[in-house]
């Protein structure tokens, strides 16, 4: 498959390596169980911001539940176990003091299907705001139009923007649903296969916005698609089995992995 993204092994020069940024996220011997099914084994995962990270690996891998356990969104789930430690900004988000509110306010979720509102265009990205207590209409108008036009959507909308979501095309709703994200100014995104419902042209414009959102956010995309990975992210960390294989700059595990299993599943031998 994607034999094209493996180029010739070349010396590993230490000047190819990007150069690092403070951390966001810094994951610590971290352990997940589902009831008896262990899906995350010892992950120990350092993640910089402002900057894309890519979570690639194959089905059932354990890479939903991860970036799931960042916003601890895994919790909904009764039978979920952890054990270890997930720092953001230095807090362990598994504390028992820690409000999972507002973890959940700077870290947004964009999730595989784009998943509106019924409602308006506006109302969709004036919805976080106004929870917050946001009821100022001028405030609430700039707010939706900065969220909007920062999630590469506004000329495309602004005409239209009291007419119901549902009417977009599964493109722009992907779109609106970062646009929502955004409206809350979150310091991390997390993205679980964000344009695999999408047809070519609509998932070059999230990638192209993924590319332009890491000026201010932190961005933690899982995939299955390698070429994305290789073309929008700066570090990747393959998953497999529950267990982190290798975790590297992009350009680095594309064209020189260390790990044979991870050669193997970017030349498309497995998964
Ligand atoms: N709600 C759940 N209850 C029980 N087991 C689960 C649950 N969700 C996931 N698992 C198991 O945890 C493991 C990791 O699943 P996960 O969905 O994180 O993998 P993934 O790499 O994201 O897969 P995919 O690429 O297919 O979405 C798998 O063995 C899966 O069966």
């Amino acid at each position: 498959m994607a034999q094209s993204l493996l180029k010739k092994k070349k010396p590993v020069m230490a000047e190819n390596k990007t150069e690092a940024k403070p951390t966001v996220y810094d994951t610590k011997k971290l352990n997940l169980w589902y009831g008896k099914t262990h899906a995350l084994k010892d992950i120990d995962l350092e993640i910089q911001e402002r900057s894309v990270t890519a979570i690639i690996g194959p089905s059932g891998c354990g890479k939903s539940t991860y970036i799931k356990t960042l916003n601890r969104m895994v919790e909904m789930n009764p039978e979920v176990r952890t054990t270890g430690e997930v720092q953001y900004r230095g807090r362990n988000i598994f504390d028992r003091n820690y409000y999972v509110e507002e973890l959940r306010t700077r870290v947004g979720m964009v999730f595989q299907k784009p998943n509106p509102f019924p409602k308006s265009i506006f109302d969709n990205v004036a919805y976080g705001p106004k929870i917050h207590g946001i009821r100022d209409k001028k405030i609430l108008k700039q707010i939706v139009e900065k969220s909007l036009r920062g999630a590469a959507i506004w000329d495309e909308v602004k005409d239209r923007l009291n007419e119901n979501a549902y009417g977009l095309s599964g493109g722009q709703q992907q779109r609106l649903c970062i646009a929502r994200c955004l409206a809350v100014e979150p310091d991390v995104i997390l993205m679980d296969e964000p344009t695999s419902a999408l047809d070519p042209k609509s998932t070059l414009k999230v990638e192209e916005l993924v590319q332009d959102l890491k000026k201010n956010y932190s961005i933690i995309i899982v995939t299955h698609n390698m070429q994305q990975a290789a073309r929008i992210s700066d570090k990747t960390a393959f998953f497999l089995n529950g267990e982190v294989v290798e975790y590297e700059d992009t350009n680095l595990i594309f064209s020189n992995p260390n790990d044979k299993r991870t050669e193997d599943y970017i030349t498309g031998r497995f998964g």
